[in-house]
């Protein structure tokens, strides 16, 4: 019997998308500078095409890893797939409710405290005010820092904000689970933490993972299929084991 997956099985469809990113090609040292250039019409950009071409589609409740070497396109990836970036061609289709912890304190306002960051944030994930109500206590036990909920968020290290921030998007399970390198600037008894929470994800079949990692061992660990882009080309999408073997080979 053949099994056919419906084009609704899939969480995550990326649809031959590129992104243009126009770059000025003279450097200017101020906006005003900038601005005297654009008038005079005298600025010039350069495009650079940070994706070509990708597509891939991840299955409801799979884990895929996206692996390629510095500035291959991976975040620019992510961006689009959490509707940050609008992609200069093609098309991406997410299903379900998303969680994007990719811009580590995107959503926060430095000079509020914790506690109300928890609240501002959860509502751009979609929490309502009494949802948040409900769940602080487990937000904060789960970041372990109780002591500093009333302290402005300016005042907070990269990784305490690295410990916010995970803990209110993964309060509740969410259908798509989008993880960029934030959570490497956390101790590694977080990033441990995490990875159990983001386990317990995966083993309940209902959360579709997509995260970025620059560690072949970790995205085996976790994941069951892995997309390779480099230089903003997709070179490889399959198996975790076939795709993390090629990868490795690039470097001997
Ligand atoms: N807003 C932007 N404007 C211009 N260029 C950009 C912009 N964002 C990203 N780029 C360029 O696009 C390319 C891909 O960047 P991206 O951050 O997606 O790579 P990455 O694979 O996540 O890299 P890393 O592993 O180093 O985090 C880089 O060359 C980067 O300079």
């Amino acid at each position: 019997m053949t099994t056919s997956i419906q084009d609704n099985d899939y969480a995550i469809e990326v649809k031959d998308v590129s992104m243009v990113f126009n770059m000025a090609s003279e450097q200017l040292n101020s906006l005003k500078e900038y601005f005297i250039k654009i008038a005079k019409r005298e600025l010039f950009f350069k495009e650079f095409r940070a994706l070509d071409h990708i597509s891939f589609n991840v299955p409801k409740g799979e884990v895929v890893g996206l692996m390629g070497t510095n500035g291959s396109g991976k975040s620019t990836m992510l961006k689009i797939i959490a509707g940050v970036l609008e992609p200069t061609e093609g098309e991406v289709v997410v299903r379900g409710n998303i969680a994007p912890l990719i811009e580590l304190g995107a959503g926060f306002d430095l000079e509020l405290t914790a506690r109300e960051n928890i609240y501002l944030n959860g509502s751009l994930l979609g929490y309502t005010h009494e949802f948040i109500d409900q769940h602080l206590d487990d937000i904060i036990e789960f970041a372990e820092l109780r002591d500093f909920m009333d302290m402005p968020l300016k005042n907070y290290s990269s990784g305490m904000v690295a410990r916010i921030a995970f803990a209110i998007a993964t309060v509740t399970e969410p259908d798509v689970l989008i993880v960029d390198e934030t959570l490497s600037v956390g101790d590694v008894f977080f990033q441990e933490k995490c990875e159990r929470r983001i386990q317990s994800f995966i083993d309940s079949g209902n959360v579709t993972v997509l995260f970025v990692s620059h560690s072949i061992d970790q995205v085996e660990r976790l994941c069951k299929s892995c997309v390779w882009i480099e230089k903003g080309r997709q070179r490889m999408v399959g198996p975790v084991e076939e795709v993390c073997k090629a990868y490795r080979n690039q470097f001997n």
